[in-house]
């Protein structure tokens, strides 16, 4: 059976306004030209293209942070215009908020919304173990390394239940040897939770691993110039062995051939 279309972009535009100095005009700054994909519930898409072809841009986009200038935006069928509980945000930093234990941190989402305090307490609980911190309930962001930090953060973002995970280079800051744990991780914590993602990353071999699709976008003003089905069923082998398949590099290969093209791309 089909599965339901979570996230529906389409025909996205962005152009920014950028201040040229006091009595200029802004000068335009067209990031994003009529970007259209769709997620499928239960679906890890990543968006990858060069630095600054508008990643984030887009993220924020989704997010209801920016506000888009053409096309739109749908989770769920319902169009998205501000932030909302049904969409989780992962950083590249955590940004704890240094004055309150991991606990408080994953707590923090459902204090805004008013839980109560037990459930609340529950709910952090469960998602500290879910993300591998069930003893580090009580540590404060200084006491955790850099990769713990950002299971913290996950945690975080998984407390308000959203439909939709959007993850922005959450694993980029961390040493190679934490950055495959964290990606094994996160597939393991994403097909017990079902939760769809849509994630943003500049390593090809991050995007292969972890992802459904692999939405390859052009330079800015970007467009998207493929998306990539990547075949490997799930649960995954550890990406050390996944890199060995041939089709693991034949995609790689492709990926990267169309992130280094500078021509122009097909809409
Ligand atoms: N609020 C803003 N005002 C003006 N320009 C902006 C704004 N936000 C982003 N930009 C510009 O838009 C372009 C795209 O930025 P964005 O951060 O989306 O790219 P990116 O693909 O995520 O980059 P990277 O991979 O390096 O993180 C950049 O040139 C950036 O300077």
């Amino acid at each position: 059976m089909a599965r339901r279309i979570k996230l529906s972009v389409e025909n996205l535009s962005k152009t920014f306004r950028v201040s040229a100095g006091r009595g200029a005009p802004p000068s335009l700054l067209p990031v994003l030209r009529n970007i259209s994909f769709q997620v499928r519930e239960g679906d890890i898409v990543s968006l990858i293209g060069e630095s600054g072809c508008g990643k984030t841009t887009l993220l924020r986009i989704v997010q209801g942070l920016v506000a888009r200038d053409a096309g739109n935006v749908k989770v769920d069928g319902k169009p998205v215009s501000a932030p909302g509980q049904d969409r989780g945000f992962v950083f590249q930093q955590a940004s704890l908020l240094p004055w309150r234990s991991a606990r408080e941190n994953v707590e923090f989402g459902l204090e805004l919304r008013r839980v109560p305090a037990d459930v609340r307490r529950q709910r952090a609980a469960e998602l500290l173990k879910l993300v591998g911190l069930g003893a580090a309930g009580e540590q404060y962001a200084h006491q955790l390394s850099g990769g713990m930090q950002q299971r913290v953060g996950l945690a975080r973002a998984l407390a308000i239940d959203p439909a939709l995970l959007l993850m922005d280079e959450p694993f980029s800051a961390l040493d190679a040897q934490t950055r495959e744990e964290l990606q094994a991780e996160l597939l393991r914590i994403q097909s017990k939770t079902g939760k769809t993602v849509l994630f943003v990353t500049h390593d090809l071999d991050e995007a292969i691993y972890l992802s459904d699709q692999i939405v390859v976008l052009g330079a800015r003003p970007s467009r998207v110039k493929t998306i990539i089905d990547v075949p490997f069923p799930r649960p995954r082998p550890p990406l050390s062995k996944l890199r060995g398949e041939p089709r693991f590099q034949q995609i790689r290969d492709e990926v990267w051939e169309l992130i280094s093209q500078k021509t122009a791309a097909v809409a």
